[in-house]
């Protein structure tokens, strides 16, 4: 049995997190972290069924009364980062799906986690197929160099880009040198009509009702277009993979950012 606590479970993604827990015998959910409800028990609140699961705000004191394995995070870009230093501080893996980190964040996040010597799994997405998109477009990039992105989420959305386009980038950006796309002299008529620049690609974000996540990676060549897409029709989409990163976070003594570092 994995000791598991989830922070944000009254998320979208934080629901899905706490029914895998009530669905996999190999995880026992010890208690939730929520900025609400202090104190109850998760079947106090409306949808939980009978999970008699305590809810603490404050996450130290959660670690402090528990023995726990690994905390899953599905928060805000303005908490993940906390909660992951809170974790590592008390013994605890963190497995983060939150979004907004930056570079620096996630070069001193590694820096605790290996002077703590405990892993750590950042992975802006747990869709198996989101991360065959990503390793796909980092192939193509070899031999296409003119890439646009197009991704779209719902419209509760924080942060723009996704953090699923900037891995993509990155990606990207160990196969190709950074290139300026479009003609020279192009000029923006209406601020942000481009899109996003990351070295010299671009990235547009839609946020509309009705869409869950999707992403589009566009190559152009002489003559060709070639893209690569990926749809999560919902958030259970996400499950598989954050069991898989519950089960490798265990093995490891350092922080891991994307999925594609776990599968060959
Ligand atoms: N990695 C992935 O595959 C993946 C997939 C979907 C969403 N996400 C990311 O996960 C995060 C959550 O997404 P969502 O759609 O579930 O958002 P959401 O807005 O539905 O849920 C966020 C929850 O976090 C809670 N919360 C906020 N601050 C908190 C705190 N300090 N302590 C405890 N709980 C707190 C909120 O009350 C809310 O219930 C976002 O950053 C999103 O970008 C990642
Ligand atoms: O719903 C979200 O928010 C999602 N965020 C991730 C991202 O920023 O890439 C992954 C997919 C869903």
């Amino acid at each position: 049995m994995i000791n598991i606590v989830v922070a944000g479970p009254r998320g979208k993604m934080g629901y899905e997190a706490v029914q895998l827990c009530e669905r996999d015998q190999d995880l026992h959910l010890v208690a939730v972290v929520d900025s609400k409800h202090n104190g109850r028990t998760l079947n106090e609140l409306e949808g939980f069924g009978n999970q008699e699961v305590p809810i603490y705000s404050d996450m130290e004191e959660c670690f402090s009364d528990h023995k726990v394995d690994v905390l899953v995070d599905l928060t805000t870009p303005a908490f993940g980062k906390k909660h992951m230093e809170i974790a590592l501080t008390h013994g605890v893996r963190p497995v983060v799906g939150t979004t907004g980190f930056t570079d620096k964040d996630i070069q001193e996040l590694t820096r605790l986690a290996e002077e703590k010597e405990l892993g750590a799994i950042i992975a802006p997405n747990f869709a198996i197929g989101a991360i065959l998109m990503m390793k796909f477009s980092q192939l193509a990039a070899r031999y296409l160099t003119d890439v646009e992105m197009i991704e779209q989420h719902h419209d509760q959305k924080l942060d723009a880009p996704s953090g699923t386009a900037i891995k993509t980038a990155q990606l990207i950006a160990t196969e190709r040198k950074e290139k300026q796309q479009g003609h020279k002299d192009e000029k923006e008529d209406l601020a942000g009509a481009r899109g996003a620049n990351f070295e010299g690609m671009r990235i547009h974000s839609v946020r509309l009702p009705g869409r869950v996540a999707h992403q589009e990676v566009l190559f152009g060549g002489e003559g060709q277009l070639f893209s690569i897409k990926h749809d999560s029709l919902n958030r259970r989409s996400f499950m598989p993979g954050v069991k898989l990163s519950i089960e490798h976070v265990l093995k490891l003594d350092t922080l891991v950012y994307g999925l594609e570092n776990l599968i060959d």
